[in-house]
């Protein structure tokens, strides 16, 4: 018998959850406010869709020892959600989101663990496009304010213009450049085997990182394609709009070596970043993925799509200070004088509950108890009244707290 959580798992207890929950409603009425329809998936999927074809790495996924089928927890939402919306929904654009927990594989704990965390986020599929891009940045703004996180960054990159910028490197080097130039890491870079040309343009590229003008200016000078072209357009116009429409815009970073966690994106890459005390939290990420609904379709017809999710340990974790340090605390104790005034207690306690506005009523459940100790309890719990009943139903109020 194990008596703890499995490793990176977490029990949550009543003002954890009142936290989450003070979060979550705030997220939820953004959404709700943005015309956004709630889905909710299952936790368990089968290890392809989760896999995104090949979009999402299988180590980042927790298998599940299932018979035959090979079954796994979600590590995130936006496959399951392409999934779900290409075998059920014909009418697009739909707009989704969603609040749930995830689990990737941790490589903390003796044998490696599991990690589980809490996301809310939005899809918007069907519908491509700047202003679908401009939609879900400005819905992750509204959250953030709505939570009160005044000062954020976000970084924004395009992960088509990445990787194609990434090309000329060979593919047995490619990825060790690209988290490289991610890590800003110079030293990784002078001791791959690459011709001078390449390590120049690796340098180059780690350089398309600041203020999204001057990034765009700098990458316009680079020898683009009619492809990348377009896309360097698309990031200005997105630029141009977000800067016209954010209420007190957070700061703008264009990172073209902005890394993402998956690999299904295809347009638009974002992180919304809050600076704390020692570090740097990331508190948002998401993107575009134009591909991967038609993985999912039957006839692999496409659909674009838009994301994002907020993370939820790491909001808890900057907001602390602001959030509910107490659960609900109850209006009423109602207590049996003595035994036989449990019904009448328990009648009392019933119609006390009925009232329109929410009423929080607790029974004592043992009529033995002295007066004082009871009144001693019902004070330290912060119980605002208390109600002594008797066998005949008569009920004498004390008021404790205002
Ligand atoms: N599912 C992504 C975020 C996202 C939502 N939509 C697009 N991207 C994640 O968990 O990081």
């Amino acid at each position: 018998m194990t008596y703890q959580p499995p490793t990176g798992g977490r029990d949550l207890f009543p003002v954890d959850v009142a936290q989450k929950r003070w979060i979550e409603d705030r997220i939820e009425a953004v959404f709700q406010r943005w015309s956004y329809q709630r889905i909710i998936t299952s936790t368990v999927e089968s290890m392809d869709t989760l896999m995104a074809g090949g979009a999402i790495q299988q180590s980042e996924v927790i298998e599940l020892n299932s018979r035959g089928e090979r079954l796994g927890l979600r590590p995130e939402l936006t496959a399951s959600i392409a999934r779900a919306a290409v075998t059920r929904i014909s009418n697009y654009p739909q707009r989704l989101y969603y609040h749930a927990n995830v689990f990737r594989r941790s490589s903390t704990g003796s044998q490696g663990g599991q990690h589980e965390a809490y996301q809310a986020g939005v899809e918007l599929l069907g519908a491509s496009g700047s202003l679908a891009d401009v939609e879900v940045l400005l819905i992750m703004a509204d959250c953030l304010k709505a939570l009160g996180l005044e000062h954020w960054h976000l970084l924004l990159s395009e992960a088509s213009l990445t990787s194609s910028l990434l090309e000329p490197f060979p593919p047995g080097v490619r990825q060790q450049v690209k988290v490289a130039i991610a890590n800003l890491d110079r030293v990784t870079l002078e001791t791959l085997s690459l011709s001078n040309d390449l390590k120049a343009l690796a340098l180059n590229i780690m350089d398309l990182r600041g203020e999204p003008r001057s990034v765009l200016t700098k990458v316009s000078q680079l020898d683009l394609s009619a492809q990348q072209r377009q896309s360097v357009s698309s990031l200005k116009n997105l630029i141009d709009l977000l800067e016209n429409t954010l209420e007190n815009p957070p700061r703008l970073v264009l990172d073209l070596s902005l890394m993402q966690t998956f690999e299904y994106y295809t347009g638009v890459v974002f992180e919304a970043v809050v600076r704390t005390e020692h570090t740097c939290e990331v508190v948002g990420q998401g993107g575009r993925y134009d591909n991967l609904l038609s993985l999912f379709h039957p006839d692999h017809k496409s659909y674009p799509g838009v994301g994002f999710v907020l993370n939820g340990e790491t909001l808890q974790q900057i907001l602390q200070p602001h959030l509910p340090a107490v659960v609900a605390e109850s209006e009423w104790l109602v207590v049996p004088i003595n035994h036989s005034a449990a019904a009448a207690a328990i009648t009392h306690a019933q119609t006390l509950r009925q009232t329109d506005t929410l009423t929080r009523v607790e029974l004592s459940l043992d009529p033995s108890l002295p007066e004082d100790q009871l009144r001693q309890f019902a004070t330290e719990c912060k119980v605002a009244n208390i109600a002594w009943v008797s066998a005949q139903g008569d009920v004498k109020v004390e008021k404790l707290t205002d």
